[in-house]
């Protein structure tokens, strides 16, 4: 991964520490901008310190704002690979500190040691920077703590990995405890999914040749390798696919929307499995609660050339004039599925999260089971690994509501027999395809409404 090693051309000088007041000499030393590393240390700092979510905090970012969009992937990436080897990172630093630094200090250690023992930052290049941030972030008084241990750990270099359990220090205890249900290899298995950036995956509109680089996967979608530039591939402003990860792709392709049915898909921002239901002919409402992930969801649709009816309202509460064939309901969660891409997934929720979490799915079921005719079909999706919200959600409906088990067959998941359940439902994890690269971590389960 290249983090930039020194600030970019355009960068001024700033002074010194929050004020800019005079300080001792050995500390006057003008002190380079750098956007990146301040962008990646706003990141790091609102997903530990604030659980704020990664995107969320670099679009309020003040450092973000002013940034070249080169500088602000390049924060992406740094914050999002701290995050990720966290666990790791924070008991490489216990030796070399005597006693606990303020977190912003240890924030910015932790981004310094990321560069030295995951990145491909010259050891200079990590130390300096890393000094310079906390310069500017008025930490200077640790500045000597950091360009000490810093240096200590360019020293030990991957020596200092040697014997710790990375799998395990990665994940926070009370989700490694949660996946136990897995099995014990699958645990490791997930961890070991969870340790690498996510390849790019793309859904192709029928007729797309693969991208140029592009593997054909089992299931239809297209993988390209991590860090590919979506603007960069042909036929992005055609619409002639959309971003989509190969298990996200899963729970619209087995509602089986057929041409002319009323589909409705509630929880839709930013419209990844609209796109898939609108593609199979149906007639799709998207409902979306939040208007800005709304302003996104038609941006895509249209770049996809699609026609679909947007509804901006809560799912819980909305009323159709008319009920719904089919209904998929990709209900909000912990998102614990997606943490190839969003590490930061896994430090945000705490255990007391999932139960609001697990109470707005009970009531978006009932919405939909409300808006389906007799005999409609319903979708319930989470890309969470929690079982809260996915298979004991499936086990509580059951029989409720009027929705009855419509279990998915072998023949529907041929192409990924590993993800059926024996209760008939779909569980993938980012330890499945090792040797591809990994996928998210879906759960879905289908229901029938009673005539
Ligand atoms: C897991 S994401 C959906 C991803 C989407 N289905 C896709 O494939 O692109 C959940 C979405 O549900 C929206 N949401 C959450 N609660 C909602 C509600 N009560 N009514 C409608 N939308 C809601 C969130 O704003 C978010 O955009």
């Amino acid at each position: 991964m290249n983090i930039p090693s020194s600030a970019p051309s355009s960068a001024r000088r700033k002074p010194a520490g929050r004020s800019g007041k005079s300080r001792p000499a050995k500390e006057r030393r003008p002190v380079t901008a750098d956007p990146t590393r301040d962008i990646a240390f706003d990141i790091v700092s609102g997903v530990i310190e604030n659980r704020r979510m990664l995107e969320t905090t670099l679009a309020r970012s003040s450092a973000a704002q002013d940034a070249e969009a080169r500088d602000r992937g390049a924060a992406h990436r740094l914050a999002a690979a701290t995050l990720r080897h966290r666990g790791t990172l924070m008991a490489v630093l216990e030796p070399f500190l005597r006693k606990e630094p303020p977190e912003p200090v240890r924030i910015a250690l932790l981004i310094g040691a990321c560069q030295l023992l995951f990145l491909e930052t010259p050891p200079h290049a990590a130390v300096g920077t890393t000094v310079d941030l906390m310069r500017r972030r008025g930490l200077a008084p640790f500045a000597g703590l950091a360009n000490a241990v810093l240096r200590k750990i360019a020293t030990g270099g991957a020596s200092l990995l040697e014997g710790l359990d990375q799998e395990r220090l990665n994940i926070p205890a009370w989700l490694w405890t949660s996946w136990k249900t897995f099995g014990p290899g699958t645990v490791r298995a997930i961890a070991r999914g969870l340790s690498h950036e996510a390849p790019l995956d793309l859904t192709l509109r029928p007729g797309t040749p693969v991208p140029e680089g592009g593997e054909l996967l089992p299931t239809g979608s297209v993988r390209l390798p991590a860090g590919t530039r979506v603007m960069d591939i042909a036929g992005y402003e055609e619409g002639t696919f959309w971003v989509q990860d190969a298990a996200a792709c899963l729970p619209a392709r087995l509602l089986a929307a057929q041409p002319g049915e009323r589909v409705a898909d509630l929880c839709a921002a930013p419209g990844g499995k609209t796109a898939q239901l609108a593609l199979a002919g149906a007639q799709v409402t998207a409902l979306e609660r939040d208007p800005v992930r709304m302003e996104r969801l038609k941006e895509n649709i249209a770049r996809l050339r699609l026609d679909v009816n947007t509804v901006c309202a809560d799912a819980a509460a909305w009323q159709p004039e008319h009920l719904f064939d089919a209904i998929l309901l990709d209900a909000p969660c912990s998102a614990t599925g997606t943490a190839r891409r969003h590490p930061d997934a896994l430090w945000i929720k705490r255990p007391r999260d999932l139960k609001a979490l697990v109470e707005s799915q009970e009531l978006l079921l009932a919405a939909a089971a409300r808006m389906l005719k007799p005999g409609g079909r319903l979708v319930y999706a989470v890309c969470s690994l929690q079982s809260e919200e996915g298979s004991e959600q499936a086990r509580k409906i059951a029989g409720k509501l009027g929705l009855q088990p419509h279990p998915f067959t072998p023949e529907e998941l041929s192409d990924l027999p590993e993800a059926l359940t024996p209760e008939g439902w779909l569980r993938t994890h980012p330890g499945m395809w090792p040797e591809r690269g990994g996928m998210d971590g879906f759960f879905a389960a289908r229901f029938v409404k009673a005539d």
